[in-house]
């Protein structure tokens, strides 16, 4: 794994997405992120937000627009050129009860290992040796070692979490997807996995309900409502009161910390 890894780039153009009969659940959403960027998409329950992530990963086909990474439209990828770039860490969690938290995080290497390909007898120790220090590195820094050969199924939800993220890192991307990371997280927990993922140098995309959390952490910011972005950009232009009180329909107040580090946002419900 790559602590200074480099991220893609990634151009996501006039994107539309729906089953057949329904009005879109994604409808002309467009923006564009530079290596290394971190964007945090934020919105309602409903919103559309997993649906996005779901067409930025090739899970769903849009109906019109692209998705670019790196210039190249991700359906004109290769998928095990698409997995080797992009690693995804879902809400949902695997379940099935046999594997240990080691397996788990080797699974991350899978997109690397050539099928129909083996090393010469000599090498294939350093490749085994190679593919172990990847998992172990993804391990020690999401601060799992001490539970690998625990049964996955046996974690709490918050040690989960941090295993899918150590196997997503293994698997060495340079680009993120992340549905709600900080879920099950306790706050200490929530603000060690942001910092992680800021400290990795890839481009990450990731849906976060907490606003303050997703202000701390992104590059840029994508308001998402009724599937559309109400708004697109740095996140000081698109986590303002008025465009969070409307597109949540609450009292949305900002408190400026005063010294140079993100505002607070504070919420109520409207009168
Ligand atoms: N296959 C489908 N057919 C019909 N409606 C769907 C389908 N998939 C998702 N939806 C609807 O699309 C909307 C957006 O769902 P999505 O899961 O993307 O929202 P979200 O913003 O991630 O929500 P949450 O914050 O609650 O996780 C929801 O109303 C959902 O019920």
């Amino acid at each position: 794994m790559s602590c200074n890894g480099h991220g893609a780039s990634m151009q996501v153009r006039g994107l539309r997405y729906g089953p057949a009969g329904i009005d879109p659940l994604i409808d002309g959403v467009s923006f564009q992120l530079d290596p290394g960027d971190r964007l945090a998409i934020v919105g309602p329950n409903g919103a559309g937000k997993t649906t996005l992530l779901r067409c930025l990963y090739r899970a769903l086909k849009p109906g019109q627009g692209s998705v670019l990474l790196d210039g190249y439209d991700i359906w004109s990828l290769d998928p095990r050129d698409l997995a080797r770039r992009v690693a995804v860490v879902l809400q949902e969690m695997p379940a099935d009860f046999s594997f240990t938290v080691e397996d788990i995080v080797t699974m991350g290497r899978i997109p690397w290992r050539r099928s129909g390909w083996l090393p010469a007898i000599g090498q294939r120790s350093a490749c085994a040796a190679s593919e172990k220090a990847a998992v172990w590195h993804a391990m020690e820094h999401l601060n799992v070692v001490n539970l690998a050969k625990r049964g996955f199924a046996t974690l709490s939800g918050g040690e989960k979490q941090r295993v899918l993220v150590a196997r997503a890192l293994a698997q060495d991307p340079q680009v993120l997807i992340l549905d709600e990371p900080s879920n099950h997280l306790d706050i200490r927990n929530q603000l060690e996995i942001l910092d992680l993922l800021r400290g990795l140098g890839i481009t990450v995309i990731t849906t976060l309900h907490d606003i303050n959390l997703a202000a701390g952490f992104a590059t840029r910011a994508l308001l998402l409502h009724g599937g559309r972005a109400i708004a697109e950009g740095l996140p000081e232009d698109v986590l303002t009161e008025a465009n969070l009180s409307a597109t949540f329909s609450v009292k949305a107040h900002i408190h400026a910390t005063g010294n140079g580090s993100a505002p607070n946002f504070s919420f109520a419900l409207r009168a």
